[in-house]
C-alpha cells in the first residue's frame, strides 16, 4: 500500500477501499433497501391512518414484510460496511509497520518518537472509530435520501419548500465543516507537541524530581499549556458545528410551520399533509445523525492526511529489504571494506552540516579494530556506513571485493551483530535463523556464567527471563545475543563504557582475543586508552575523517 501526501485524501481512501467494492456494494444496496423499506413503513403508517379498516389484511402483511426488509437490511449494511471498516484499519496499521520496518535508518531518524507516536495510536484509532459509526451513518443518509424521494413524490410544491431550507442548511454546514477542520488540523499539530512533552516527563522522570523549577516549567509550559491550547481548539471547532447542527434544528421547526402555513393556504389533501409532516419529523432523526458524524468525519480527514504524511515520507524504502528473504549466511572470507566513501547528514538551521568522509577502511577476517576519537569526530556515523545501515553518498563499500548493492545489502548486513551505545534488547530469541537451535537454556548458559549474570537471567521458552537488569548487565546481556548468534563480525560502540573496571578488563584482555580467536572480526569503538594495545589496529577519526591508522600501542603498566 502507498499512501500519498496529503493533498489527497479522498482519492486515497478511494484506492485502499477498492479491495472492498464488493463489501461496499452490499452495504450500499442493503441500505438503500433497509432506507427505502422504512420509508414504505412510513408511507403505509400514513395510509392506515386515514384508513377505516385501520393494520388488517394486506397492509398487515405489507407491515410486516417491511419490518423484515427494514431490520435485515440495516443488519446486513451495518455488518458488511463494520467488515470494511475494520479490514481498513488493520490494511492500515499493517502498511505503516512495514513502511517503518523498510525506511532508510536516516529518514526514521529524522522523522523522530513524538511525530510517529501520535500517527501510529491516536490517528489509526481515530479512522477505527469512524469506520466503526459509518455504517450507521450511511443507513441514516439512505433513509434520508429515501425520505426526500417519498416526500417529493408526494408534494412536489411542498418539496420545493423542503430543497429551500436543504440548500441553506447545507450551505452553513459546509461553512462550519470548513472551519472545524481547520480547527481540528492546529488541534492535531499540538498534539505532537504533548506527546513531546509526554516523552519529557515519563523519560525525564527522574532528572524532573530532582529539579524543582524544571518540573514546574515543563508542566506549566509544555504539558498544560498545549493541553489547554487543544481543549480551547476543539472545543471553538466542534461549538462551530454544534451552532450550525443548532441552526439546522430551527431551520427545521421554520419548515415545518411554514408548511403547515403553506397547507392553510392552499387546498392540501389531509393524507399529503400528514404524510409529509409525519416523515419530515422522522426525517429529522437520521439528518441529525449524519449531521452528528461530520465532525468525526472531519476528524478523520485529518488523521489520514497525517497518516499520508508519514507514509509519504516513507515512501522510498530500501530496495530489496524483503520480509520474507530465506535467512542469509553470508560469510567473510577476506575483509570488508569502505573506499573513498562519503555521507553527510542534511543540513540543520543553525548548525554546520557534518560530513564524513571520504574515508578507506578495511576490516580483515580475525582482526580487532578500534575506532577512536573526540566525541562528535563521526565514530558512530563510519559504523554505520560500515554496517550498510548508512548508504555512501560517494565511494562504496565491498565484501571481499565485491561491491555492496542495494540488491544485496540487506544479506551483508546480516554479517554482524551490534551493541551500539544505544541498543534496543530484544528479549526473545530468533529462532529460524542462526541462533535458532541455540535458543535453549543449556546453550544459553555458559555465555550467562562468563558474562557473570547466570544468577539474574536465564533463557525460557526461547526468550530471556528478564530483562529488568542494570544497565552494565543489560549490555552484557546484549553480548550473549552476540554469542548465540555467532555472526562474523562483532561492531560495539562504547561496550565497556558502563563496565566495573574489573569486567571492563575481562572484555578487553580475555573477550576479545576469545572471540577473534573463535574466527570473528571485531570492530571496537573505544574510550578505554589503557586497552588499545588489544586492538590489531587502530583507527583515529577527527572532524569525520580519519586522521590515522595506526598499529597497536604496546599495553601499557597500568593495563
Ligand atoms: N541523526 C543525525 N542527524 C544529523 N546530524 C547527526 C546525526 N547523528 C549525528 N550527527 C552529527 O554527526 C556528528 C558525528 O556523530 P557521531 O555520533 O558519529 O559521533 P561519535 O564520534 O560517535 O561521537 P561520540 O563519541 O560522542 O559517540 C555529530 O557531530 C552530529 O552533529
Amino acid at each position: 500500500m502507498n499512501l500519498t501526501p496529503a493533498s489527497a485524501p479522498a482519492s486515497e481512501l478511494v484506492r485502499l477501499l477498492r479491495p472492498y467494492f464488493p463489501w461496499i456494494a452490499l452495504s450500499t444496496v442493503t441500505g438503500i433497501g433497509a432506507g427505502i423499506a422504512t420509508v414504505a413503513l412510513l408511507a403505509t403508517i400514513n395510509q392506515v391512518l386515514h384508513r377505516p379498516g385501520g393494520l388488517a389484511g394486506g397492509l398487515l402483511l405489507t407491515f410486516i414484510g417491511l419490518c423484515v426488509v427494514a431490520l435485515v437490511g440495516r443488519a446486513t449494511s451495518d455488518m458488511s460496511n463494520n467488515v470494511v471498516g475494520q479490514r481498513l484499519v488493520a490494511q492500515v496499521r499493517k502498511s505503516l509497520a512495514l513502511k517503518i520496518l523498510a525506511a532508510p535508518i536516516d529518514a526514521l531518524e529524522r522523522y523522530r518518537m513524538h511525530r510517529l507516536m501520535p500517527v501510529l495510536t491516536q490517528d489509526v484509532d481515530m479512522i477505527s472509530d469512524v469506520a466503526f459509526m459509518l455504517a450507521s451513518t450511511m443507513i441514516a443518509l439512505a433513509v434520508s435520501l429515501g425520505c426526500l424521494g417519498y416526500l417529493a413524490w408526494l408534494s412536489p410544491p411542498l418539496f420545493g419548500l423542503l430543497l429551500g431550507a436543504l440548500l441553506v442548511g447545507i450551505t452553513v454546514q459546509s461553512l462550519a465543516h470548513a472551519r472545524g477542520i481547520s480547527g481540528f488540523f492546529k488541534a492535531r499539530e499540538q498534539e505532537e507537541a504533548l506527546h513531546k512533552a509526554y516523552r519529557g516527563i515519563s523519560e525525564g522522570a527522574k532528572e524532573l524530581r530532582m529539579h524543582r523549577a524544571r518540573r514546574a516549567k515543563v508542566y506549566e509550559q509544555q504539558v498544560a499549556h498545549t493541553v489547554e491550547r487543544i481543549h480551547d481548539i476543539n472545543r471553538r471547532a466542534i461549538n462551530i458545528f454544534v451552532l450550525a447542527s443548532s441552526f439546522g434544528s430551527a431551520l427545521f421547526f421554520l419548515l415545518i410551520a411554514l408548511i403547515l402555513g403553506w397547507a392553510a393556504f392552499r387546498d392540501t389533501a389531509p393524507v399529503v399533509l400528514s404524510g409529509f409532516v409525519l416523515v419530515l419529523l422522522f426525517l429529522k432523526g437520521p439528518l441529525d445523525q449524519v449531521v452528528a458524524a461530520l465532525p468525526h468525519l472531519g476528524r478523520a480527514k485529518v488523521a489520514f492526511e497525517r497518516i499520508g504524511d508519514l507514509s509519504a515520507r516513507f515512501a522510498t524504502p530500501e530496495p530489496h529489504l524483503d520480509l520474507h528473504a530465506p535467512p542469509a549466511t553470508p560469510v567473510l572470507h577476506d575483509a570488508i571494506e569502505l573506499r573513498g566513501a562519503r555521507y553527510a547528514f542534511p543540513a540543520v538551521e543553525g548548525a554546520e552540516p557534518f560530513v564524513l568522509g571520504p574515508v578507506d577502511l578495511r576490516i580483515g577476517r580475525r582482526e580487532i579494530v578500534f575506532v577512536v576519537g573526540d566525541n562528535g569526530s563521526g565514530k558512530t556515523t563510519l559504523i554505520k556506513l560500515l554496517l550498510g545501515l548508512y548508504a555512501p553518498v560517494d565511494g562504496e563499500l565491498l565484501l571481499d571485493g565485491k561491491a555492496v548493492t542495494p540488491q544485496t545489502r540487506d544479506d551483508y548486513r546480516q554479517l554482524f551483530t551490534t551493541v551500539f551505545s544505544d541498543f534496543y534488547l530484544f528479549e526473545d530469541l530468533v529462532a529460524g535463523e542462526e541462533g535458532g537451535h541455540q535458543a535453549l537454556p543449556e546453550t544459553a548458559l555458559p555465555y550467562l556464567q562468563r558474562l557473570e549474570i547466570a544468577h539474574k537471567v536465564s533463557v525460557k521458552s526461547g526468550a530471556f527471563s528478564t530483562t529488568d537488569l542494570s544497565t552494565g548487565q543489560r549490555k552484557r546481556l546484549a553480548l550473549v545475543h552476540a554469542y548465540l548468534e555467532g555472526r562474523p563480525v562483532l561492531v560495539f560502540d562504547e561496550w565497556a563504557a558502563d563496565q566495573d573496571p574489573a569486567f571492563r578488563h575481562l572484555f578487553y584482555t580475555e573477550l576479545l582475543p576469545e572471540l577473534r580467536a573463535k574466527g570473528h572480526s571485531l570492530v571496537v569503538i573505544s574510550h578505554d586508552d589503557r586497552y588499545f594495545h588489544v586492538a590489531d589496529r587502530i583507527v583515529h577519526m577527527k572532524a569525520g575523517r580519519i586522521a590515522q591508522a595506526t598499529e597497536a600501542p604496546a599495553p601499557s603498566l597500568a593495563a
